[in-house]
């Protein structure tokens, strides 16, 4: 099939994302028009060098470059550009539905109050939710590299907008920090009513992966592309149907895999795991959720069955209400029967 085929079926597909860091979709004409208005000085003088640091050999290398663009961001309004501006891009190819993850730690670190970060955001994703439709779920995130201690304040600090943030996940430096360095917050996230997630085995060992299960308790897995080292941890992931939240152009970015033709999907789809893909960072990566879905196709060879299942597997791994999910399968169905038929 030709590429631009491709692009046009991959755009038609309604789509949801659920492994997107806000902070990563910061590109950088909007960091730079943001730094100027705040008065602050980045570390590139241009857009064009800025870019070209983009050059990760790991994901440590990454989370560098990705915190310090992160500090420009200090007011209520530079957190709704940011959150409006990615849900304008994804708005324009066809995702339907979103869960959001956002730091708190790496603004509140800085300073800036909690609730300044929060409505920037909510306010953008409200906007989304009235003006395209775009429904929406959010996750808070704790940051692995520092202590348990400063993620129970961070929790302290989300209660008072906890009716209006729908989970926990767990990011940044995944090896030396197991999920198991959570486990209390963890279980404290679940008793007000969050729900759970984590970052695992992206980096880090399966063995986080079975942590991430055993002890924090997720429904759902970030990343987990070392799943497929251990086929006792296969056949948990199917029978507990436990989604991944794969992202390939991620992956190759931070040479978690070598080269696309690597990816795990495929393998995990046969195996029938509930795999998914996202864009992870896509400022920082160069893909956004069709970029993901189209340089996937291509390099594994997916067929429409394949992808039609990857589409549905994510609204099945979303957090929608049941009806609201079971329409949005039904859409996509409806839409590759129109293409094939
Ligand atoms: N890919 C990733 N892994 C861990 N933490 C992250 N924070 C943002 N992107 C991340
Ligand atoms: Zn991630």
């Amino acid at each position: 099939m030709e590429s631009s085929e491709l692009y046009k079926i991959i755009q038609g597909i309604p789509k949801a994302e659920l492994h997107l860091h806000i902070e990563g979709s910061f590109e950088p004409e909007l960091m730079f028009k943001i730094a100027e208005r705040n008065n602050i000085t980045l570390a590139y003088d241009s857009i064009e060098s800025l870019k070209k640091a983009y050059l990760f050999n790991n994901l440590q290398e990454f989370l560098d470059i990705y915190y310090a663009g992160a500090q420009v961001l200090i007011h209520e309004q530079d957190f709704f550009d940011l959150t409006w501006a990615y849900l304008t891009k994804v708005h324009s190819q066809n995702v339907v539905h979103v869960e959001v993850f956002f730091d708190p730690q790496t603004h509140t670190n800085r300073g800036i109050a909690f609730e300044v970060v929060f409505n920037g955001i909510y306010k953008a994703l409200e906007k989304a939710n009235k003006e395209f439709n775009i429904s929406y779920k959010l996750i808070m995130s704790y940051l692995r590299h520092l202590s348990e201690e400063a993620a129970f304040k961070t929790l302290e600090a989300s209660l008072p907008f906890k009716h209006l943030i729908d989970g926990v996940g767990l990011d940044s430096s995944e090896m030396g920090n197991p999920p198991s360095k959570f486990v209390n917050v963890f279980k404290a996230s679940a008793e007000h009513g969050y729900k759970l997630v984590a970052h695992a085995g992206e980096e880090g060992p399966v063995e986080y992966i079975w942590e991430a299960l055993d002890v924090l308790k997720v429904i759902r897995i970030d990343h987990g592309n070392r799943c497929l080292d251990d086929e006792k941890l296969v056949r948990r992931l199917v029978e507990e149907k436990i989604p991944l939240t794969l992202c390939p152009t991620s992956n190759v970015a931070l040479k978690v895999i070598q080269k696309m033709e690597e990816h795990p999907v495929a393998k995990m789809l046969k195996k029938g795991i509930i795999a998914t893909i996202h864009s992870d960072d896509p400022a920082y990566f160069g893909g956004y959720m069709n970029e993901n879905y189209f340089e996937t196709t291509k390099a594994l060879n997916l067929n429409k069955d394949q992808l039609m299942k990857l589409a549905i597997n994510a609204f099945k791994a979303s957090w929608l209400h049941t009806d609201t999910k079971q329409k949005r399968i039904t859409e996509v169905r409806d839409y590759f029967n129109s293409l094939f038929s």
